[in-house]
């Protein structure tokens, strides 16, 4: 697994933002799909592109246009669907496919309950979505269902991650093709299964509910 934190000024002031109780979710909002087209750049760094000749108005050029298959894009509900549009404001021919995940707060096991996914996913380059990887079971049952239908390449962004989770997915992933990109990994989970000092529940402060 390639784990890439993000180390930019600009990353650690917007997240300082984010994580600050005091922001209301209109800025939250606004603040996570900017961290994530910063993320972005990152994360497709191996994005697959082919040569493509261009005339300009001088002369032919040679340069890179994205593969196909598109890449796709997934969300991970609710949370994740607030990284979306920054993610394809930077990739805007990438496919959108959607997993809803809700994690079990007394077992924290995660439970997939919506997919909408293109059915055959072999030779997909993946990039999935969600701010937190706190215990890491959400990314991984995430990860696991793309690779389970065919992809071959998965890279999750996630805005914040805590060491515990981070180094579960780590070793239930030996061997895969994964790459993670975050924006900062924090200090520790704590009893109930939230990042320490994290930033809350990513879902309620994005939407403003409860649940
Ligand atoms: O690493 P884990 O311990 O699995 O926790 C992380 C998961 O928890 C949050 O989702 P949540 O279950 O709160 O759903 P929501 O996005 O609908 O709020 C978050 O968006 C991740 O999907
Ligand atoms: O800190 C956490 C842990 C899981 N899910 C969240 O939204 N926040
Ligand atoms: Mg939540």
């Amino acid at each position: 697994m390639r784990v890439h934190v993000a180390d930019h000024p600009l990353v650690t002031h917007k997240l300082t933002v984010l994580r600050d109780k005091r922001t209301p979710s209109p800025t939250f909002r606004a603040l996570a799909e900017e961290l994530v087209t910063l993320l972005a750049y990152e994360a497709t760094r191996s994005v697959r592109v082919e040569p493509i000749e261009v005339e300009t108005p001088v002369a032919q050029a040679t340069g890179l246009a994205i593969s196909d298959p598109k890449p796709l894009v997934v969300p991970i509900l609710r949370a994740g669907l607030g990284m979306l549009e920054g993610m394809v404001k930077l990739m805007p021919n990438a496919e959108v496919g959607f997993l809803g995940m809700v994690r079990n707060e007394e077992t924290l096991q995660p439970a997939i309950y919506a997919e909408r996914l293109p059915e055959d996913l072999s030779n997909r380059q993946c990039f999935i979505l969600d701010p937190m990887l706190a215990t890491g079971g959400s990314l991984l049952a995430a990860i696991e269902y793309l690779f389970d239908r065919g992809a071959v390449d998965v890279t999750a962004v996630c805005l914040i991650a805590a060491p515990e989770g981070l180094k579960a997915v780590e070793e239930a992933t030996q061997g895969r093709n994964l790459t993670v990109v975050l924006g900062a990994l924090d200090e520790k989970l704590n009893e109930v299964g939230y990042i320490v000092p994290g930033l809350g529940d990513a879902g309620d402060r994005l939407y403003g509910t409860v649940g």
